[in-house]
């Protein structure tokens, strides 16, 4: 099979490698679209993430979808034919996180396009049948593939505990803000409120149905926020910027009693935050890292036609044109490509 190698920072090659063999538990997918996240773009530019360093030639994606095409022995639940999202992240399903359901927090947790572990820019994917999730005939195999930001959004919204009525507060418009926005409105909130630094992000948003935009590079946040609540503040601030100046301002504009949910991922571990203000407001600040049990809500979401996440797309390219596609996704008006594989 063909599969996009990292071989160094800003080089991709396309490499021939062996078709995997799928285990007695596993399905073989034969990818059909694969998201290009902005960790993916991060590897491809710097070769790494903290202390995530690529340290042999590998394969990016894992926002990715396809079809079956051969199952193990043990699985029942999938045939081939069957088209399916797959969940990048597999623990290990036995220390003490796995056990009591924090699957996600699993040390050992083997994710796709994280050093070591290959991802899914190749042909072929053979993966754990049980984090392979059967699409519906109406969610497309893009769809499917979008699964993986829009769970970040769901699971966001869930450590926020966004309900009915609530005026949610997404800071950051990149795709991960805007799956927390769409997450945000099929859980109920009537009012969110948007911000980012670029204005054309900022107008993406606004035609996705955000009630106010604000760009924080000229407007006071802190002042819009108060006049659009009445003085009350948003019930929830949803952090997807990883911008510091905008982590540091969700305590201010979130209401006494309200909830913070950081999701964007600081380049500075150290930001300020006034622990006095979070004691005398009562908040409450929740991190949220990845996601668990959120991919058959998303699909469930996607038939219902709750939400949309292939209006996020700005282009689709082939396999071939990897490296034009990661210089395109990193232009700052870019939300999200994809790659996309021939049936
Ligand atoms: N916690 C998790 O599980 C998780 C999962 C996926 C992504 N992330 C993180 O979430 C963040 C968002 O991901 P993304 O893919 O949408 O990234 P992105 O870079 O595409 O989007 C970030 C957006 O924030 C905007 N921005 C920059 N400074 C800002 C400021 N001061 N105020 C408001 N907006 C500002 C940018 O213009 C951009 O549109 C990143 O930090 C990413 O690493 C976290
Ligand atoms: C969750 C996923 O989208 C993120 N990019 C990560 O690697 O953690």
């Amino acid at each position: 099979m063909k599969a996009a190698v990292l071989v160094e920072p800003t080089e991709f090659e396309i490499r021939e490698r062996s078709d995997p063999s799928p285990g007695p538990d596993d399905v073989l997918v034969a990818i059909r679209d694969v998201g290009i996240c902005g960790s993916d773009v991060h590897y491809y530019e710097h070769g790494r993430i903290g202390d995530y360093v690529v340290e042999d030639p590998l394969v990016l994606g894992h926002e990715s979808a396809g079809e079956v095409v051969e199952v193990g022995e043990n699985v029942d639940a999938l045939a081939p034919g069957d088209r399916v999202a797959l969940e990048p992240g597999v623990p290990c399903r036995r220390c003490a996180h796995c056990k009591r359901g924090d699957y996600h927090l699993c040390e050992d947790v083997e994710f796709m396009a994280t050093p070591p572990h290959d991802g899914a820019f190749a042909e072929y994917v053979s993966w754990p049948a049980d984090f392979a999730y059967k699409l519906p005939e109406s969610v497309s195999t893009t769809e499917g593939a979008l699964c993986e930001p829009l769970s970040v959004g769901i699971h966001s919204c869930r450590r926020g505990g966004v309900g009915t009525g609530d005026t949610v507060l997404v800071t950051g418009a990149g795709p991960i803000g805007l799956m927390i926005m769409e997450t945000a409105f099929a859980a109920g909130a009537t009012d969110v409120i948007v911000t980012d630094v670029v204005s054309e992000k900022l107008d993406f948003a606004s035609e996705r149905g955000a009630d106010l935009t604000v760009n924080v590079a000229e407007t006071d946040l802190e002042a819009a926020v108060e006049e659009y609540t009445d003085g009350v503040g948003a019930d929830v601030v949803i952090e997807a910027s990883g911008a510091e100046p905008s982590i540091r301002s969700t305590i201010d504009v979130v209401r006494r009693g309200g909830t913070v949910v950081l999701v964007g991922l600081a380049d500075e571990a150290n930001v300020p935050f006034d622990v006095l203000d979070v004691i005398d407001n009562e908040l409450d600040v929740h991190g949220s890292f990845r996601y668990k049990n959120t991919y058959d809500a998303a699909i469930g979401l996607l038939e219902d036609d709750a939400v949309d996440v292939a209006g996020i797309v700005d282009f689709e390219s082939s396999l071939d044109d990897i490296d034009d596609s990661f210089q395109r996704a990193m232009r700052p008006d870019v939300v999200k490509g994809m790659i996309t594989f021939d049936d």
